[in-house]
């Protein structure tokens, strides 16, 4: 029986990891939920990327059968699809195959709780272990073949060895460490902070503010990351600062854009924004740890409790400024 990896989700970024392990030779299987999704990935297509040239055809399947085969198992779908994805590695994974979490957002249970992705994921499969994949990646450059640099994160070296060896030759360069929830904290934590950085931008406040809003985000971060336990370093490296860059650098990052719109009282666009979801979870988070992160809480109060913007920015400036 030949072992495959499988990528439950296909879209945009289940597309891309998708490519750069085909194109490397390896025979990858989709998991998805609609049969126009098998159709389109058969010939070459990604329904949220529709401009991606280049895209090899994939074989994608709606039957979580071929979980039984999975030498690795990535899930990409949208964090709130996570805890159904779980679901579905219980019932048809063999135990002992890696799961890999790509969203990047915090779980929550009817806006009743907040919990890392990677603590939701070890309750849902007790005897599978647990990596997340996480860096600064869009998708359409990953698809069109273009270079990455990644991090793959978990306390099993071996499931670290088997990612990198999966990558090895292919667009995506993997990178590891050991700290698999600061990574995961990272990467939800960043897409709000893009939010906010594209609100600052809308609203024509000048890339002072901007440097600012991303500065002071990364503070945020690296106190809620202490206050979970994770890896000052993480913060640092390519699923951190490496991130957040890559998201507050202008509207191709959906966050960003989302935040754009918001901030010049334009529709917000109808991509995902993983931010504007999982805010309210991570505002959550901060209370139950006591970690003040204002701009978080900010984006929370905008989104989720009818703050006006301008009042969410005059009560961040209000804020009397501490030591660094
Ligand atoms: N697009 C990117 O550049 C990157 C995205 N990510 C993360 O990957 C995750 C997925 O994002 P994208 O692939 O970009 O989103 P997308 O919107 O392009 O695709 C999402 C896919 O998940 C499927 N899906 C949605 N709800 C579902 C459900 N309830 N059950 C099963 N499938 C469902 C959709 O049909 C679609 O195929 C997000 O958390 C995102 O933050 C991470 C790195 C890069
Ligand atoms: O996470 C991403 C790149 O690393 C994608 O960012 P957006 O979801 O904001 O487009």
């Amino acid at each position: 029986m030949t072992m495959t990896p499988v990528i439950i989700g296909g879209g945009s970024w289940g597309c891309a990891i998708a490519s750069a392990l085909i194109r490397t030779g390896q025979h990858v299987e989709l998991l998805v939920r609609r049969q126009a999704t098998v159709d389109a990935l058969a010939a070459g297509q990604c329904m949220q990327l529709p401009d991606a040239a280049q895209m090899p055809p994939m074989a994608a399947s709606l039957a979580p059968a071929c979980l039984q085969t999975a030498s690795m198992i990535f899930v990409v779908v949208p964090v709130a699809a996570n805890p159904a994805a779980f679901d579905t590695i219980a019932t048809h994974g063999t135990a002992g195959v890696p799961v890999i979490l790509c969203a990047k957002g915090i779980s929550s249970h009817n806006g009743q709780d907040a919990q890392l992705l990677t603590h939701a994921a070890q309750q849902a499969l007790p005897d599978h272990p647990i990596a997340v994949f996480s860096g600064p990646s869009f998708a359409d450059e990953v698809l069109a073949g273009l270079p990455a640099a990644l991090v793959a994160a978990s306390t099993s070296p071996a499931v670290l060895e088997m990612i990198q060896t999966a990558f090895q030759h292919s667009n995506i360069r993997v990178y590891t460490h050991n700290d698999p929830d600061g990574l995961a904290l990272a990467g939800a934590m960043k897409n709000v902070v893009a939010i906010a950085a594209g609100c600052a931008v809308g609203l024509g406040l000048g890339d002072n503010a901007k440097a600012a809003i991303i500065t002071r985000g990364l503070a945020e971060i690296a106190r809620l990351n202490h206050a979970i336990g994770g890896d000052a370093e993480t913060i640092f490296g390519l699923g951190g600062v490496g991130d957040l860059a890559l998201s507050c650098a202008g509207p191709h990052s959906r966050n960003m854009a989302f935040g754009l719109a918001l901030g010049a009282g334009d529709a917000v666009p109808d991509k995902l924004a993983e931010g504007s979801r999982t805010v309210a979870a991570l505002a959550l988070m901060g209370r139950h740890k006591k970690v003040d992160l204002p701009i978080t809480n900010a984006i929370d109060m905008v989104l989720n409790h009818g703050q006006n913007l301008d009042d969410a920015v005059k009560a961040l400036l209000a804020r009397r400024p501490g030591t660094e």
